[in-house]
């Protein structure tokens, strides 16, 4: 069902007809508070009945936070938490949201009242996206995906991520920047392809379920690619950033290929990413190397958005038990260590690695939108977008 969702703009605010007249406490006329100041005891009534609807006020965006918190609905199964702010404004209740929901604001909206049942009408509005100055042209934002070590299941969840997030209607591109792997022309289907050009310079970037795509793998032959090192890569890779058409989009996520060494910090450098996700596997070995990651990003100011723990766990269809093959937690403990937060502990799934294969994200398949693999999918996407409007801002001037 929820890839039928339609592509939706993501760069307006959502104007909420109310669903119920909304009786503001403070909007009763100054003249009748006035005339009420006649005797001290009128005053200790009002200042209480002041304070008493202040409390009420709380207390109702206490509700609308819970009910925010617990909302289960096809885009959000796991609720929308994190930094949201609620304010009361006018005749209603704003709730400012990190991602325009769109069309389906109204349901949501629903939702939430039927939760609460509050009858003051809810509008979410927009906080707006911070733009990276055209560090890359059309492009808002621009967050590298990487880990330490190889083989983690970077790009398989740099795809589900992007599927995940065009289908919550955000623009979104994936750069695949594995120099040494690109493994985005398999995972999207495009595998043999190559880019075209319409004027013989500059690249046209592939469509695919809502993603607009790029790879070195689309531009040189696999073989070419591995044999090039330090300065003669990286100017490979800027070319193929700086030199794609790429349309108006919200954001790029870029496959980084895996490891720190001078070709990625060059290129950490050079891209001026807005944030960067760390992918890892529990277990120590990835772990080390996930950590010398986030001191890469750390010394080029790149803020870390998040840790991703990659095969947590694997329930055996046959016993129903879950095994921990690579560890237990081991994401969970680099991420307090380098206090940074971890979004998700996506388990080990044949699914996935079939998904991967095929040619479409794992999370585009029909018959398994429900699971709550996937769903775990589209709750990283979102979680992702909450930890970008929380740390950019502070990082990245306005405008
Ligand atoms: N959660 C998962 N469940 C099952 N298989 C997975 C999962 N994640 C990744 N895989 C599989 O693991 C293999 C490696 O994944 P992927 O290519 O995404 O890793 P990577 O970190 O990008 O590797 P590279 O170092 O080559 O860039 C692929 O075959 C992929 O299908």
């Amino acid at each position: 069902m929820l890839h039928n969702l339609p592509h939706i703009c993501t760069h307006q605010d959502i104007k909420i007809k109310p669903i119920m007249k909304f009786t503001n406490i403070f909007s009763k006329s100054k003249s009748k508070a006035k005339a009420k100041l006649g005797s001290n005891t009128d005053k200790n009534e009002l200042n209480s009945s002041i304070k008493n609807k202040g409390q009420d006020q709380n207390s109702q965006k206490q509700q609308l936070r819970k009910a925010l918190n617990d909302l289960s609905h096809p885009v959000f199964p796991n609720g929308i938490y994190g930094q949201i702010a609620i304010d009361l404004q006018g005749d209603g209740f704003e709730v400012e949201l990190p991602i325009v929901l769109g069309k389906f604001a109204p349901e949501i909206i629903n939702l939430l009242q039927q939760q609460t049942e509050l009858a003051t009408p809810i509008k979410f509005t927009y906080k707006p996206t911070v733009t990276s100055k055209d560090k890359i042209k059309n492009i808002k934002l621009v967050v590298a995906v990487a880990s330490g070590k190889g083989g983690v299941g970077k790009s398989t969840v740099t795809a589900n991520l992007a599927a995940c997030l065009a289908l919550q209607g955000i623009k979104v591109g994936v750069l695949d920047a594995d120099i040494y792997g690109p493994s985005v022309p398999i995972m999207f289907g495009l595998a043999g392809q190559s880019i075209t050009s319409k004027d013989g310079k500059t690249m046209e970037p592939f469509e695919r379920f809502g993603v607009s795509l790029n790879s070195i793998g689309f531009v040189v032959p696999e073989d070419k690619a591995t044999v090039w090192r330090g300065p003669m890569a990286s100017k490979a890779l800027m070319q193929v950033i700086n030199e794609t058409n790429w349309p108006k989009l919200d954001i790029l996520l870029v496959d980084m290929p895996p490891g720190t060494g001078d070709i990625q910090l060059t290129m950490s450098e050079n891209i001026k990413c807005d944030g960067a996700l760390i992918v890892t596997t529990p277990q120590n070995v990835a772990l080390a190397d996930a950590e010398k990651g986030i001191n890469m990003f750390n010394k080029v100011n790149t803020p870390i958005l998040g840790l991703v723990e990659n095969m947590s766990q694997f329930v055996c269809d046959g016993c129903g038990k879950t095994h921990y093959l690579f560890g237990q937690d081991g994401g969970r403990s680099c991420a307090d260590k380098h206090k940074v937060s971890l979004l998700a502990q996506l388990p080990l799934l044949p699914a996935v690695r079939e998904g991967a294969d095929k040619g479409t994200p794992y999370v585009l398949n029909k018959n398994l939108a429900s699971e709550n693999a996937a769903l775990e999918y589209h709750q990283l996407a979102f979680s992702l977008m909450m930890q970008i409007s929380k740390q950019t801002e502070s990082v990245i001037t306005l405008g």
